[in-house]
C-alpha cells in the first residue's frame, strides 16, 4: 500500500496560504514545554518523570544520535510502502501508541483513554490500552473505529482476575495482549517521591478493576474507595518467573507480546515459551536508572529471534522511528509525545502528533531513497561512534 503520510506537510502549507498556522507544536521540545504549562503539576511530574536522576530516560532519546541515516540517490522513492504485518495483524504504518496508565488524566475531561482511542481510529495507529485506565477497556475499544487495538496486562497476583481481564479484552475485540514484565513493583521515582504523589493510590485509573466481576467479588459491589485502592495495591504486581510463562500463554489464543525484554537470552527464552512477539522497552526510563538506552538493546534482541519486535523508549520524531526500524524493530511505539499532544488538544492533539511523526518518517524515506520498510536495514545506518 502506498503511503500518503507526507501529505500532512502540504496540508499545513496550504492552510498557511489562508493565514492558518498549526495550533499544535511542530517539535517535541515545544510539545513538552507547552504540556508542562498545561497539565496539572501532579500529572505533569508523574508523566514526565523517570527513575533516579533520569539518566536512563535521557539516554533513551540521546541514543538515537549515535546513528545517521545514509541518503541514497537515483532511487526514485516516489511511492512508499510503510505497511507492516504484526503477528498476522495488518497495520498501515509501523507506528503504535505505547500503553500509558494515566493517559485518562491527561485530557481536561479525564477521559483521555477515550480520546486516545478516537485518535487511533482516525489515524490507523493502534492504541495499546493500559490496564490502568479511567474508562473500562470495553468503552475504550468501542472508540477504535476499525483500527486494531491491543490490551496491555499488568498481571495481578490473583490469577482469576488476570484471566478475567484477558477474557474481557478478547470479548471486547482487542487484537493482541501485551504483558508488561518490568513493572510488578514501582521503581524509585524522585519527582513522585518529592511530591508524595502516586495517582493510583489516590484512586485514579482503576476502572478496569472496578468494572471486573472477579475484582468486585473480592472487594464487594459496594466497596468504599479506600477499600478498592487497598485491595488493588495488594494484588497489582506479580513478580513473574519463567515458570509462569506457560500459564500466561494459556490465558489466550490472541497474539501474546511480552514488554520489557531487553536481553537477547530473555528474548530467546520467551520465544521458546511460545510468545508471538518481543517488545523491547525500558519503560521510558521510569523503572530502573543506571540502565542501557533501550535502542542499544534492540540490535542484539533482533539478532536473537525471528519473532516480530515492537520497540519503545525515547522515540521523539519520525527519524527516530526510521532508525529503530532499521535496527530491527517491526513496529515502533511512542509514549510521552502523544500524551503531550492529548494534554494540549485532546484527540486532535494526538492526531496531530501522530500525523507529524508519520509525515516526517514518510518524507525522510522519500528524500533518503528508501521506498519500503524492507529497504531499511542496518546498512541504511552509519554508526557515528565507530
Ligand atoms: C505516564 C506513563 C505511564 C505509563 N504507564 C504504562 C502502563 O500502564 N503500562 C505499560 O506497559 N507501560 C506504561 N508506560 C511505559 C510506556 O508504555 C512506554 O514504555 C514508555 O512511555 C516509552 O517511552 P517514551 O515515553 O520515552 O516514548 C508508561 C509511561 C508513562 C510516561
Ligand atoms: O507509571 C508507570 O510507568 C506505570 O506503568 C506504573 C503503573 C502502576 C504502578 C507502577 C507503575
Amino acid at each position: 500500500m502506498a503511503s500518503r503520510y507526507g501529505d500532512y506537510q502540504l496540508e499545513i502549507y496550504l492552510n498557511g496560504l489562508t493565514g492558518v498556522v498549526p495550533s499544535h507544536p511542530m517539535t517535541f521540545a515545544e510539545l513538552e514545554r507547552r504540556a508542562a504549562e498545561t497539565l496539572p503539576p501532579w500529572v505533569w511530574s508523574y508523566v514526565a518523570g523517570g527513575a533516579g536522576d533520569e539518566h536512563t530516560q535521557d539516554s533513551n532519546a540521546a541514543a538515537f544520535r549515535r546513528w545517521g541515516i545514509y541518503p541514497r540517490m537515483f532511487v526514485g522513492a516516489s511511492e512508499r510502502d510503510t505497511s507492516v504485518d504484526l503477528c498476522g495483524i495488518h497495520l498501515p504504518s509501523p507506528l503504535m501508541m505505547a500503553p500509558v496508565g494515566v493517559v485518562g488524566l491527561c485530557s481536561q475531561d479525564r477521559h483521555g483513554d477515550l480520546a486516545t482511542a478516537e485518535a487511533a481510529g482516525r489515524t490507523g495507529v493502534p492504541m495499546i490500552a493500559s490496564t490502568l485506565s479511567q474508562d473500562p477497556m470495553e468503552d475504550v475499544a468501542a472508540r477504535f473505529g476499525g483500527t486494531p487495538g491491543f490490551f496491555q496486562l499488568y498481571t495481578p497476583t490473583d490469577r482469576e482476575l488476570a484471566a478475567s481481564l484477558v477474557q474481557r479484552a478478547e470479548a471486547a475485540g482487542y487484537a493482541g495482549i501485551v504483558v508488561t514484565l518490568d513493572t510488578w513493583v514501582t521503581g524509585w521515582r524522585p519527582r513522585d517521591l518529592a511530591t508524595a504523589n502516586f495517582p493510583q493510590l489516590r484512586g485514579h485509573c482503576l476502572a478496569n478493576y472496578t468494572s471486573d466481576p472477579v475484582f468486585l467479588e473480592r472487594v464487594g459491589e459496594d466497596a468504599a474507595p479506600d477499600a478498592v485502592v487497598a485491595h488493588w495495591a495488594g494484588i497489582f504486581g506479580n513478580p513473574l518467573t519463567w515458570d509462569d510463562l506457560p500459564w500466561l500463554r494459556s490465558l489466550t489464543d490472541l497474539p501474546l507480546i511480552v514488554k520489557g525484554v531487553c536481553h537477547p537470552d530473555d528474548a530467546r527464552r520467551a520465544a521458546d515459551g511460545g510468545v508471538d512477539a518481543i517488545y523491547v522497552s525500558n519503560h521510558g526510563g521510569r523503572q530502573a536508572n543506571g540502565g542501557i538506552p533501550a535502542l542499544e538493546c534492540l540490535p542484539d534482541v533482533a539478532a536473537a529471534t525471528d519473532l516480530p519486535i515492537v520497540f519503545d523508549s525515547g522515540v521523539r520524531s519520525g527519524s527516530d522511528a526510521v532508525k529503530a526500524l532499521a535496527l530491527g524493530a517491526t513496529a515502533v511505539a511512542v509514549g510521552r509525545p502523544y500524551v503531550y499532544g492529548l494534554a494540549l488538544g485532546g484527540a486532535d492533539g494526538v492526531v496531530h502528533v501522530l500525523r507529524s511523526m508519520l509525515a516526517e518518517a514518510d518524507l525522510l524515506m522519500a528524500v533518503d531513497g528508501y521506498p519500503s520498510l524492507a529497504d531499511l536495514g542496518p546498512k541504511a545506518l552509519k554508526d557515528l561512534r565507530a
